[in-house]
């Protein structure tokens, strides 16, 4: 049996269900197919248990150095059951509030399986097959597991796995030091677990400037968490004691082990098994999407949207990606992917929070610049609240006095850093702030001040 309908979008995570949402406002019939959980990644096992999860990781700490405040408690410990089940609650409400926001679609046909292209624009589901005019895809990623020597020997765990835990491993060894690797790795140093991260580069969060990577090593280490860099060869291996981890550094102990083993060395889109070859759709050599500035593929009528084409991989850019296709097929719009200005944070304590180039990349496009970096110890906000790490960086062009990108690396860094991001999208020069009046005390009301001081460099 064959079902039409006007539009099919594989995969109810960020970017589909808000789609959908459009398209039947539209008048248009669509079938939107699921095989795991609505709401993806991000609801499930991505950004919101791990934020739910960070919360209760900064409660731990600020109840540690309760004393430095003045504030006495009696001894600290972690529950972790309780801890589990607020990140539980967290998931089901938003993952009901995304089921009812589906079923609340007229027009709309939520198809529980894996599909699979069999043609252009024809899928198979369940033995069923399904067509229509227009396909977009918004299937995502999963965690990568390299085949390190000895993976499939001892137990792992990753960011979907770890998530549920409800008691707090001995040792956890976390390999890869970026984003999931660091946020698990604070939260559970936190939690009481001692903690190894392993990267196999010099340094962590390589995508940063160098001295990000420097003050995020030095406070992570400062609560008490192993960073071993320049890991090569890494493999796995039973051991009495939990997993072995070899990680051949050049110095230090060559083995670690662990009860717990985190892999978090990134990410891999779930187009293997999709049947792209059978619709003319074509992939990059990792795996992703090929789409152009639009996000349509390489066959007519299907676009791709979200982690899957590798333009992004944050919820906030998957959601642009539906801002993109909606604009520009229902509101005669002519949105393009390049138009966006990247901004991102990372969730350790104090956060990064980041917007367009790092001063690394600016340099290496060969403009001249202004730069200027202000130490969060000079940051009255920070100085009050006892959060002193970090720092904030603007990096600007001299020539045409807009900011190419900042860091705010800090308390608050993930809100301050909308001031910045702001300014950009409204194209703003730097001398635009020169009369605004920001509120005391805050964060952000050192970014005129920053601006201030940009000198060329
Ligand atoms: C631990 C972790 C923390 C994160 N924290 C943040 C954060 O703080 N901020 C942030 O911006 N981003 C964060 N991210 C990234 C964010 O979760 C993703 O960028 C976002 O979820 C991508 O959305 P998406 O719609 O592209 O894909 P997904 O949310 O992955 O949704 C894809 C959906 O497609 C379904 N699917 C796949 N293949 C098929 C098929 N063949 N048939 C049917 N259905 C299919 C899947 O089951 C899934 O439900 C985090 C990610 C992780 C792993
Ligand atoms: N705060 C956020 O917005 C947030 C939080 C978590 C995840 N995410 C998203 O999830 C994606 C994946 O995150 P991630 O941290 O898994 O991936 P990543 O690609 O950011 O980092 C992977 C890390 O693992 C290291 N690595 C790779 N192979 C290794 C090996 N063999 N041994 C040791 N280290 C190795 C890499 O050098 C790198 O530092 C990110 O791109 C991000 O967009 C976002």
């Amino acid at each position: 049996m064959t079902r039409t309908f006007d539009a099919i979008i594989v995969g109810a995570g960020q970017a589909g269900p808000a789609l959908a949402n459009r398209l039947t406002g539209a008048g248009k019939t669509v079938a939107i197919i699921e095989r795991h959980l609505v709401g993806g990644t991000c609801v499930n096992t991505g950004c919101k248990p791990t934020k739910t999860l960070v919360a209760s990781a900064y409660a731990a700490r600020l109840a540690q150095r309760g004393a430095e405040y003045g504030v006495l408690t009696g001894p600290i410990a972690i529950d972790m059951p309780t801890i589990a089940a607020r990140a539980r609650k967290v998931i089901l409400d938003s993952r009901k509030g995304n089921e009812d926001w589906l079923a609340s679609m007229p027009g709309l046909t939520l198809v529980r399986g894996h599909a699979r292209f069999t043609a252009p624009r024809r899928l198979e589901v369940n033995g069923e097959t399904l067509e229509a005019a227009q396909v977009f895809l918004n299937v995502g990623g999963r965690a990568r597991i390299p085949d390190f020597p000895g993976v499939d020997e001892v137990d792992y765990l990753t960011n979907s796995t770890i998530i549920p835990l409800e008691s707090v491993p001995e040792h956890l060894v976390v390999v890869g030091g970026s984003y999931i690797g660091l946020e698990f790795a604070q939260m559970y140093r936190r939690f009481g677990a001692k903690v190894t991260v392993v990267e196999q580069g010099p340094r962590l969060i390589q995508r940063e400037d160098e001295d990000v990577s420097v003050e995020v090593r030095t406070f992570l280490e400062a609560e008490g968490i192993v960073v071993r860099t320049d890991a090569c060869c890494i493999r796995l291996a039973q051991h009495p004691g939990g997993v072995a981890v070899g990680v051949d550094c050049n110095e230090g102990e060559p083995e670690v082990v662990g009860t717990h083993v985190l892999l978090a060395v990134g990410r891999q889109p779930n187009t293997d098994d999709l049947g792209l070859d059978k619709a003319g759709i074509a992939v990059d050599e990792h795996g992703y999407i090929v789409v152009d500035d639009t996000l349509a593929t390489t066959a007519d009528g299907v676009w791709a949207m979200g982690d899957c084409n590798g333009k992004g991989a944050f919820t906030h850019t998957a959601w642009n990606d539906y801002e993109i296709v909606a604009a520009n097929l229902l509101d005669g719009g002519k949105r393009k992917v390049s138009e966006r200005i990247l901004g991102y944070a990372l969730y350790v304590d104090p956060p990064l929070g980041r917007v367009g180039m790092s001063e690394t990349q600016a340099r290496k496009s060969g403009r001249p610049l202004l730069v200027s970096k202000r130490p969060m110890t000079r940051v009255g906000r920070a100085v009050e609240k006892g959060e002193t790490h970090g720092f904030m960086k603007i990096v600007a062009d001299a020539e045409t006095r807009k900011i190419l990108g900042a860091a705010i690396l800090g308390t608050g860094g993930d809100e301050a850093i909308h001031g910045i991001l702001d300014m950009m999208n409204a194209d703003a020069s730097l001398d635009t702030l020169q009369w605004a009046v920001p509120i005391h005390p805050t964060v952000s009301e050192l970014i005129p001040t920053v601006v201030g001081d940009l000198k060329p460099a």
